[in-house]
Formats: structure tokens, sequence, C-alpha cells
């Protein structure tokens, strides 16, 4: 595997920012951190970083400072500034991409290691333009391409610099920010997939999401899996014909003798009826050889010397269940695509079927965030008891997903980052908190440095609305709760089954849906997500006034309603089940 450990860097870090108005670009705070220092964050095992730019007393003393002549020449005047060895790659970077990682810049190491004559690989945009200053080059050919302008560097434009060879890499999730707008966005996390509602959002999830690859397991461990190819039966059902009473079998049309043998569930006790035998039998027991039919016990009398007769006045019926009469061998029990709930494995059990082709279940990583919220212990002043971590499992398992783990995570700079790096062992991070604009909510810079692609990036609906799911590189699902917790929880029992149907393939049930008793009194401007209960008529009622900083205004309903802007009394809304215990 690469590693930058070889290479050097050069971050440019000065510039005019004409663009900006003059600020100072590098420190300015996208998603919590400096750009400067997202851009150091990148290069940090390299074995030399220097730059170039303004001396800033905040940086580690490691790092290398130089300063480009005349100040402000521009990036080529910058780069010659700087300290290169001809014989190491160096990495040259801007200090205005929030959210380059070190994985993009092995990504363009790679590339260049791949083609022996590049003399430098650039990154790509996702509109095609090439990114001068996010680039992998070898010493020698960059310091080549310096000194070929003999000194003429001062404000050349970096086109200037452009070898003859070179290879491009597409990169996304590396915005760079030249104007106020590009910042803003960045800023603001605002890529444009808004959902307009709930269903929306969940579609847009679903569709997002990689399905988890296909295993063979066991029936029996397959609760909460979805089957990846369709269930069928192995043996028929019954696999041989069997009583479906208690009472007689009987050969021929009868009288019977009755026989001293009994035929019990389960014996393997061998012999045979002849026309005119009857043996006692069990519900269950496997009919012996010679048998024609079953009599229960209430339509026979029993005469003299074990003489068996059926009574007169009931009706002649059969009460065996005859071999393949539920199914044979080859019968499709459940489709790709269905969930596999206990009706599911009992069915597979009946067919025999030991094994099956399944994804998931999902294992799910819960995390609760916020340096405020306290587990055990007094609370101290400022602090929030957390009030969620110890029963979202019950939700998540309410859902269909396995809650695996759980952990707290207090706000630092890169808690995100390396929760993201470290959960790989699941298939999907909820988290909860964090997911706002404010100063300590990491979570949307850590997503976009992971290269996450954003599913949804927040939900007309409210509460909940600043949720936000994601898709990891690596396949993973984010869910990005809102910290209140009725928002946390309305969103997880509205996203994850969605998470669930998008990784293993499950085909989306129809939301259920019911009449609202109430609807004119709690519509508002986006759909509102309502505690609500059901009325002995069958309709329901929402609550109205809902607090949403704690979850006492759950207690006694039944469902969260998704009231839509516009609904009105009587109209079906969907109706999410809460957990029942
Ligand atoms: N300027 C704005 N600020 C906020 C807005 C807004 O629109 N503009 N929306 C508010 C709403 S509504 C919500 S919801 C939150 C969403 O923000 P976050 O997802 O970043 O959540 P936090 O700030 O971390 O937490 C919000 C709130 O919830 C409490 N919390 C979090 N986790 C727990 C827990 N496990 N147990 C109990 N309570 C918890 C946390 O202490 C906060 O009080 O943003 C609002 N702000
Ligand atoms: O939007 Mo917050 O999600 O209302 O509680």
């Amino acid at each position: 595997m690469t590693t930058l450990s070889g290479s050097e860097a050069v971050v440019v870090a000065g510039g005019r920012a004409t663009r900006m108005g003059g600020v100072d670009k590098p420190a300015l705070v996208v998603e919590g951190r400096r750009m400067l220092d997202s851009a150091l964050a990148a290069v940090s095992a390299c074995r030399r970083v220097t730059v170039v730019g303004p001396h800033r007393d905040d940086l580690d003393p490691a790092i290398g400072q130089v300063q480009e002549t005349p100040v402000g020449a521009g990036p080529v005047a910058a780069l010659s500034a700087a300290p290169i060895s001809a014989d190491a790659p160096v990495l040259t970077l801007a200090s205005d991409l929030p959210f380059v990682t070190a994985d993009t810049l092995v990504a363009l190491m790679d590339a260049l290691h791949e083609d022996p004559d590049a003399e430098a690989a650039f990154a790509v945009d996702a509109d095609g333009r090439l990114q001068f200053l996010l680039a992998a080059w070898r010493g020698a050919a960059l310091t080549a391409r310096l000194d070929s302008l003999a000194g003429a560097v001062a404000n050349q434009p970096m086109k200037a610099l452009l070898p003859d060879r070179y290879v491009t890499v597409p990169v996304s999730g590396t915005t760079d920010c030249d104007t106020p707008e590009d910042l803003h966005r960045a800023r603001s996390g605002h890529t444009g997939v808004v959902a307009a509602d709930p269903s929306d959002a969940r579609e847009m999830l679903r569709k997002s999401l990689q399905p988890l690859p296909v295993r063979r397991i066991q029936v029996r461990a397959a609760l909460g899996a979805t089957l990846a190819a369709p269930l069928v039966a192995a043996e028929a059902l019954p696999p041989v014909a069997v009583s479906a009473m208690d009472g007689y079998a009987v050969a021929g049309d009868g009288p019977w003798t009755l026989r001293s043998e009994i035929r019990r569930a389960g014996s393997d006790h061998g012999f045979a009826l002849a026309d005119g035998d009857a043996a006692r039998i069990a519900t269950g027991a496997h009919l012996p050889s010679g048998a024609t039919a079953v009599v229960r016990d209430e339509y026979v009398d029993i005469g003299e010397g074990g003489v068996l007769r059926r009574r007169p006045d009931v009706p002649v019926r059969d009460d065996a269940r005859r071999r393949g009469e539920d199914w044979l061998p080859g019968f499709v029990l459940a489709q790709a695509g269905t969930g596999i709930d206990p009706a599911v494995v009992s069915a597979a059990l009946s067919g025999e079927v030991t094994d099956v082709e399944a994804r998931g279940p999902v294992r799910v990583h819960i995390v609760v965030s916020g340096d405020e919220i306290r587990r055990d212990g007094p609370l101290r002043e400022g602090q929030t008891r957390d009030s969620l971590g110890p029963v979202l499992g019950q939700f998540v398992r309410w859902c269909g997903a396995d809650a695996v783990s759980e952990a707290h995570l207090r706000d630092t700079e890169d808690g995100f980052d390396r929760l993201l790096q470290e959960t790989t062992d699941v298939d999907a991070v909820v988290v909860v908190g964090a997911t706002g604009r404010g100063a300590a909510d990491q979570l949307r810079g850590a997503l976009a440095r992971t290269g996450a692609h954003i599913a949804v990036e927040r939900v007309r609906c409210k509460p909940g609305g600043s949720q936000v799911a994601a898709v990891l590189p690596d396949g993973r699902a984010v869910l990005g709760l809102p910290g209140n917790p009725v928002a946390a929880v309305a969103t997880l029992l509205v996203m994850l089954p969605a998470v669930i149907d998008g990784r293993t393939c499950r085909t989306p049930r129809v939301p259920w849906t019911a009449p609202l008793a109430n609807a004119s009194d709690v519509v508002g401007e986006v759909t509102r997500l309502l505690p609500a209960r059901q009325l002995p008529d069958g309709s329901w009622l929402c609550d109205n006034a809902i607090r949403t900083s704690h979850l006492a205004g759950l207690i006694g309903r039944q469902a969260v309603a998704l009231v839509p802007p516009g609904a009105a009394d009587g109209d079906l809304v969907e109706i999410v089940p809460l957990p029942r215990i």
C-alpha cells in the first residue's frame, strides 16, 4: 500500500484571495477546522512539509515556513520558493480545499507510480477541471519545470508549469473555495440534495445505498436478513402421510378389527395393516403401511371384541394429511427480497431448508455525541442526561437491524473522522447529534473529508429537518439524527428501514397508512412527525404541541404520524409504529 512517508509536500497558503475580498483565506474555518489545517492534516505523514505564505506562529515547528518573493506573486512563485528534493515525489496543495484527505493524495501518488513516463498526476474535479494545486509531482520534474522558467516565476499562471506528460485522477468531495459562494456552500454543507418530505428522503437514500454481499447462512441465524434468492422447499410437506387427528388408521371401508399396536407420533415401530384392520394413531404420527384413511376418535364406536365402526351420523372423511398436500419439493415459499422474519425461518424449517442465500442482517453502530451528554453519575452544571443512548438500540432492533455496539463521542476536532475510519465492521452508523451547523457539529465535515456521498442533505420535515444520510466509500450507511430526542427517534424510525431495504435489497413495504382524525389542527408548512394514538373508531389522533427534548411525549402513544402539509381531517397519512414491549 502506498504511504506518504517518502514524499514531500508544499502547501501554498498565501495569496491575496482577491475574490474573497482580501481575507486570510487559509485561516477560514469550514466545518470546524481552518482550511489550512485540513490541508496540513492530509499531508501530515509526509517526510517534509513546507507552507508557503505569511509566517504563522501557531504551526507545528516541524513544518517549514517560507514566503514567496515578491509577496503575493502567485502560486508558481510560491512553489519555486519551497525546497524540493529531486529524488522524492512532491505533493503540491492549495490551502482552500477543506475536504482534502490523505486518501486523495495516495490516489494521486498511485496514479503517478503507475505511469513511469508521467511527470505529474493532477486531480480533476467534478466539472472536469484540472486542479493544478492538488497534484503529485516527481521532484526532479517539478524542479526542471520551475528551472525552465528561468526565474520568471512571479504572477505566472499555473499552467505555465504543465508538464508534457501527466495523468489525471478524478476526485470528488474536494471542492475548492475560490469565491465567497463556494465557501458558503462548503460551510453550509449544501449540496442540493434536500428531500421534499420523509418518503422522498427514504427513496433518495435507498437508491444511493450499496447492497451488502450475499452470504450463505443458516436459516436459524438468518432472522433480520433478506432473501437474496427465492426460498425453495427442499422436501414435500408433509414429507409422508400423517394423521391430522387422534383416532384410528384404517384399511378399507370398515368395519375394522382393532389391533393392539398403537402408532405414536415420532415412533418408527413398523407394522402394516391388512384390509379390515385398524390401529390407534396419534395426531402427527405417520400412517402405517396398508392404511387407507384415518378416522378421528369422535367418529367411531368400538363394539364387542374390538370391532370398530364409523358412526352413522358423521361425515365420511379422511383425517390424514397426505404427502405434499401443502407443498412439493421445489415449491417457492418466499421470493428474493423478502425480509427474513420468524414466519420465513419457520417455513424454511418446514421445507427442510437449512441454509439460505441472504444479505444482512444490517449491523448498526450507535453513537451518541456531544460534550454535554452525560451517561452515568450526577450531572454537573451544563450537562444533559443521556436519555437516548440506553434506549436507542431498542428502536434500532424494532426497525429490524442489529444494534451491535454503542459509544459516546466527545466534540473533538477529529472524533468523527476517527469514528468513520474505525467502525468498518458494521453496515451502518447511526449518529445522534452533531447534524446542525454549530461550531461543535463536526459530522458533516467528517463525512465530506471521507469522500462520503451525501444521499440526503436535509429533509423538509419537522422535527428532523437537519438530519443527514450518507454513504461512505466502503458502502457503510451513515444516518445523522438530530440531537433532540424526539427528532432523533422519529427520524430513525422513518429512515432506518430504508437503510435495511437498500443494503439488503429488500422489497420496500408499502407504508402503513390510516385516517387522521385531527389533521387540520396539526398541519404545518412541512411534513410534521407527531406522536399519535388510535381512537376506538379506528382513526388516529395526533398530539399537536410536542416537546422534542425528551421522550415523555411518546409515553402511551402507538405511533409517529407523518402529517403532510395540506392534510385534511380523515385523510390517510403514514403511520410509523413505535416499539411494543
Ligand atoms: N441556529 C439553529 N440552531 C438549531 C436549529 C436551527 O434550525 N437553527 N435547529 C435545532 C433543532 S430543531 C435541532 S433537532 C438541533 C439539531 O442539532 P444537532 O443534530 O447538531 O444536535 P445537537 O446540537 O448535538 O443536540 C441538540 C439537542 O439535543 C440534545 N441531545 C443530544 N443528544 C442527546 C442525548 N443522547 N440525550 C439527551 N439529549 C440529547 C442536546 O443536548 C441538545 O440540547 O439543532 C437545533 N439548533
Ligand atoms: O428539527 Mo429538530 O429536528 O425539530 O428537533
